[in-house]
């Protein structure tokens, strides 16, 4: 008798190669590994693609990080999202890593003097700038897709260091020469989960939307903030992005309180519809701190 198909299980696209933060971050959040397949995307945008697009159950991205900000291509790729398939992708959950950089190297590489490149993620780059100007200012600086890649190029390429996670030490050829470079001991990045259905309201929700408006009207960002006052709607973050649609106009990209399908919030969407050229939501989740 012929074998019963198995079901397969659900997909979890990561930004790789495996050993980046990213990696650890959905490694933890979906803690079964039996339960879940982990598939490396060499993109943040690439990521959100395969959500998009349904060839990946969910997606995990890096939001923001403590010290050094937001994670631009992350804001960028869910703004396209929102813009050109709305309602496609939800922000359905939020996980916090703590993230320590370390200095990684291969086995012939013995003094600091002797490093000619150092590869990093631009945002390893940032959570490590104290440490690099004052140990490797010598150095060119390369900017790679990840801290995973960039320990994959330092295996391979004599002279040069990575900044990044001690788990790619079990993946490549680099050893930790230096742990927790980061500038701050108490170094977090953010990450979201991302799947194409909305997720359920919980105890306690935030809400990441974006609005834009018209920029030559005075106190037009005033009134659009005037609805998060007027609605009780605490604010968290806000970004802008450049909207790509003309030269210095933006997207506004907000975190209130609130779940979307409350009444409360709502409101405010409608309130922000009615002063803004454009309204979009990206997603609400729990507002708790995982952290690990
Ligand atoms: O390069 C990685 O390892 C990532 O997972 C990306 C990323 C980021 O974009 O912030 C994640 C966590 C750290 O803040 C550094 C880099």
């Amino acid at each position: 008798m012929a074998d019963e198909p198995t079901a397969k299980p659900p997909t979890v696209a990561f930004l790789g190669p495996p050993g980046s933060f990213t990696h650890k971050a959905a490694l933890n959040y979906f803690a079964n590994p039996s339960a879940h397949e982990l598939v490396a995307e060499t993109t943040i945008e690439a990521v959100v693609t395969a959500v998009e697009q349904g060839t990946t159950t969910f997606g995990v991205v890096p939001f923001e990080n403590s010290s050094a900000g937001s994670v631009q291509p992350t804001l960028d790729r869910l703004l396209l999202s929102a813009r050109t398939f709305p309602g496609r992708i939800h922000i359905i959950d939020q996980y916090y890593l703590p993230i320590h950089q370390c200095l990684l190297a291969r086995d012939d590489l013995l003094t600091l003097a002797d490093v000619t490149q150092v590869y990093s993620h631009p945002m390893g780059f940032s959570q490590c700038s104290q440490w690099l100007l004052q140990h490797l200012p010598h150095a060119e600086r390369v900017e790679v897709t990840s801290t995973s890649k960039a320990a994959e190029l330092a295996a391979l390429n004599p002279g040069t260091v990575a900044i990044g996670s001690q788990a790619t030490t079990q993946l490549y050829k680099v050893r930790v020469w230096l742990p927790n470079i980061e500038d701050q001991s108490d170094n977090v990045t953010r990450f979201f989960v991302l799947h194409q259905s909305p997720g359920r309201p919980t105890a306690e929700d935030r809400t990441y939307l974006y609005f834009t408006l018209d920029h030559s009207k005075p106190g037009s960002l005033c009134q659009a903030l005037d609805a998060f006052r007027v609605g009780h709607l605490n604010l968290s973050k806000i970004d802008t992005r450049p909207s790509h649609l003309q030269p210095w106009h933006f997207y506004f990209m907000v975190e209130c309180d609130g779940h979307y399908s409350q009444a409360r919030v709502k409101a405010v969407v409608a309130a922000l519809q009615s002063v803004c050229e454009k309204v979009g939501v990206l997603g609400s989740y729990s507002s708790l701190w995982r952290l690990t």
